[in-house]
């Protein structure tokens, strides 16, 4: 759908320049996902490999993020060997609702009520992010964080137009529950990408 150098906004790996790659194609279907136009795989141009990776060689990044839509659809191999082999760091932010193909250095699991993660998604996690938009969020965050590997980094994210409301109840939680990490887009008060 789209590629461009900024900052990583959010999760472990906030504040680190980071070469993004979303990939169009989501059949989760969050009702306040915030890229929405991403769903439609087709109404987005096909970019060829080899192209991009120029573009992203071109630039300084150390490290890429993976993203979409849903980027765990598409065999991620070639693009995630092509990175390694660069010397690129790679993530992958999904929902873990597709196995994944492709070898990433960061597996960003944000779980939805939309549709159930698969069972890898656990063990392959280095960091939970659960997005808060309903006070019962944060049991069902408990519900994964136990499933989740001993190393997995947790993190609470508030929904962006709700976080008013939930930014004060996630500051509580975290400091009465502090496995927890507050996670905050960061991109989006910075007004970037
Ligand atoms: C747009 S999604 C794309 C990757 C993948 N489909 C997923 O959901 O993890 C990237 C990240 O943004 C989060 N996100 C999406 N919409 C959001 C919103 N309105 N407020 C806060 N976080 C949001 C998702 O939970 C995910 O962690
Ligand atoms: N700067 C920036 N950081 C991000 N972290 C996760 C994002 C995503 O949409 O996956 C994202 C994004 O869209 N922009
Ligand atoms: S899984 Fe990700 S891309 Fe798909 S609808 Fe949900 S937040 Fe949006
Ligand atoms: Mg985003």
């Amino acid at each position: 759908m789209e590629h461009f150098y900024t900052i990583q906004g959010e999760g472990f790996h906030s504040g680190r320049a980071a070469y993004f790659v979303r990939l169009a194609g989501c059949d989760v279907g969050c009702v306040w996902c915030d890229v929405k136009e991403s769903w439609d795989a087709g109404s987005h141009p096909v970019v060829k490999l080899d192209a991009l990776m120029k573009e992203i060689i071109a630039t300084k990044a150390d490290f890429c993020v993976i993203t979409g839509g849903e980027p765990a659809l598409y065999d991620l191999t070639g693009i995630c060997s092509l990175l390694k082999r660069n010397g690129i760091e790679t993530a992958i932010e999904t929902s873990g609702t597709a196995p994944l193909a492709g070898d990433v250095d960061w597996y960003c699991f944000s779980p939805k009520k939309f549709k159930a993660p698969v069972e890898e998604a656990y063990y392959k996690a280095n960091e939970l992010k659960v997005v808060i938009n309903h006070p019962s969020d944060f049991s069902w965050a408990e519900e994964h964080a136990v499933k989740v590997n001993a190393s997995c980094k947790l993190y609470l994210q508030p929904e962006w137009s709700k976080q008013e409301r939930f930014l004060p109840q996630i500051i509580a939680y975290v400091k009465e529950n502090p496995k927890w990490s507050l996670s905050l887009q960061t991109h989006k008060f910075m007004n970037i990408p």
